[in-house]
């Protein structure tokens, strides 16, 4: 498992972290927005030689078009089997510069440092690597762990707040599968108010529990992915429309209609469910969409890997802090639990 390090002086503990290492290159990806704004703050302590590229920022770029373009650009650059390739930049960055680095040359190795909420608290740990193919989510990629992930609270003083909100449906998420004391201490009123650094930190040690367990998800890391099968699929669905979801606004969504089918599959209880859903919609609003876009989110499920088969298996509450995983649950489940999260009224 890879080593994870919090910094509170990113430019100070980078310059020490590279220090020790030995490489033979050592190339930077980044994204349009991240080398505005957070190369600045550790350029200075970069070497000379370093070879830098970005590429358009979101969720439309981590894709295969993208990927050559960057194996173009390792190629052109020389790059050998020694290289190290620093991803700088948010969950697209991590996920696709991973990708890129893990299979460039059969693997080169790569570090993460994650800018976002959300990759600080969730997508750089756990080696998840891969992009969007034909509509679907992550479809193609691999297993590989970076060696090692440093984050530092500084890069998120230039988040936008809908960014900074997006990563908070997965601490919500680590809370709602693992830890119902943490779920509970979480504000959601002011939810812009919270001690970060604790927080992010909570949240790594979640993840790296459940991955550490069981790396490749044949099993427990299912319960990562509450709130994800139909999730994915809203993400999907309105990527590149005026409805644009960032990915954990579609998890919020995924993780009320989730809840809702964990009463009728996996006990949670009424409650509980309430309580879901006053939290999440409290903090992220009601998402209205129409009637007709129904079928074809709850079509996008049947690519979701955890599925077998014909048989789409979900992660589901039991009750608020524990999730089970391996239910199977139907096409006409999946959308009644679509029409629920419609039908509530703020
Ligand atoms: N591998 C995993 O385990 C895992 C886990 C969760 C999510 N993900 C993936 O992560 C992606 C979402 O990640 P994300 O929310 O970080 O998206 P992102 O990488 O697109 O970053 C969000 C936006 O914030 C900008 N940005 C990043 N850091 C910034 C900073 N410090 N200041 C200002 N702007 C900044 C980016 O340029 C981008 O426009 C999705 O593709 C999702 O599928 C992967
Ligand atoms: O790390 C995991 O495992 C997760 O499921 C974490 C999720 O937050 C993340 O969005 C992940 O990329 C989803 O994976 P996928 O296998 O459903 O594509
Ligand atoms: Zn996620």
């Amino acid at each position: 498992m890879e080593t994870v390090l919090f910094s509170s002086q990113i430019a100070n503990d980078l310059k020490q972290f590279l220090g020790h290492l030995e490489y033979s290159s050592l190339g930077l990806i980044m994204d349009s927005n991240t080398k505005n704004t957070c190369l600045p703050l550790i350029e200075k302590i970069l070497p000379e030689s370093v070879r830098k590229f970005a590429f358009p920022a979101g969720e439309n770029h981590k894709n295969l078009e993208t990927c050559v373009k960057i194996w173009e650009w390792m190629t052109n650059e020389g790059f050998d089997r020694k290289t190290l390739i620093i991803n700088l930049g948010g969950g697209v960055t991590g996920d696709m510069g991973g990708f890129c680095a893990a299979t460039y040359k059969r693997g080169v190795r790569f570090i993460n440092i994650p800018t976002t909420l959300l990759s600080q608290v969730d997508a750089s740990v756990g080696g998840k690597l891969g992009i969007d193919f034909q509509g679907f989510k992550n479809h193609i990629g691999v297993f590989t762990q970076p060696d090692a992930v440093i984050i530092a609270e500084e890069f998120l003083k230039t988040l936008p707040e809908n960014e900074l909100r997006s990563g908070f449906a997965e601490v919500l998420k680590h809370g709602l599968i693992r830890n119902a004391d943490y779920f509970r201490i979480l504000k959601f009123e002011n939810w812009q108010d919270q001690p970060w650094k604790e927080i992010i930190e909570k949240s790594v040690n979640i993840k790296k529990e459940v991955v550490e367990k069981d790396p490749k998800e044949s099993g427990l890391r299912k319960i990562l992915n509450f709130g994800h099968t139909i999730g994915h699929a809203f993400e999907s669905h309105f990527l590149g429309t005026q409805q644009h979801l960032l990915h954990g606004e579609a998890i919020a969504i995924g993780m009320i209609c989730e809840a809702y089918l964990s009463t009728k599959k996996s006990g949670l209880s009424k409650e509980e469910l309430k309580e879901v859903e006053k939290v999440i919609l409290s903090v992220f609003g009601h998402f209205e969409f129409s009637d007709e876009d129904v079928p074809t989110i709850t079509q996008l499920c049947s690519q979701d890997k955890k599925n077998v088969s014909s048989t789409m298996y979900f992660s589901l509450l039991r009750k608020i802090g524990a999730c089970d995983f391996n239910i199977p649950v139907s096409h006409q489940e999946i959308s009644e639990s679509i029409h629920y999260y419609q039908s509530i009224k703020l």
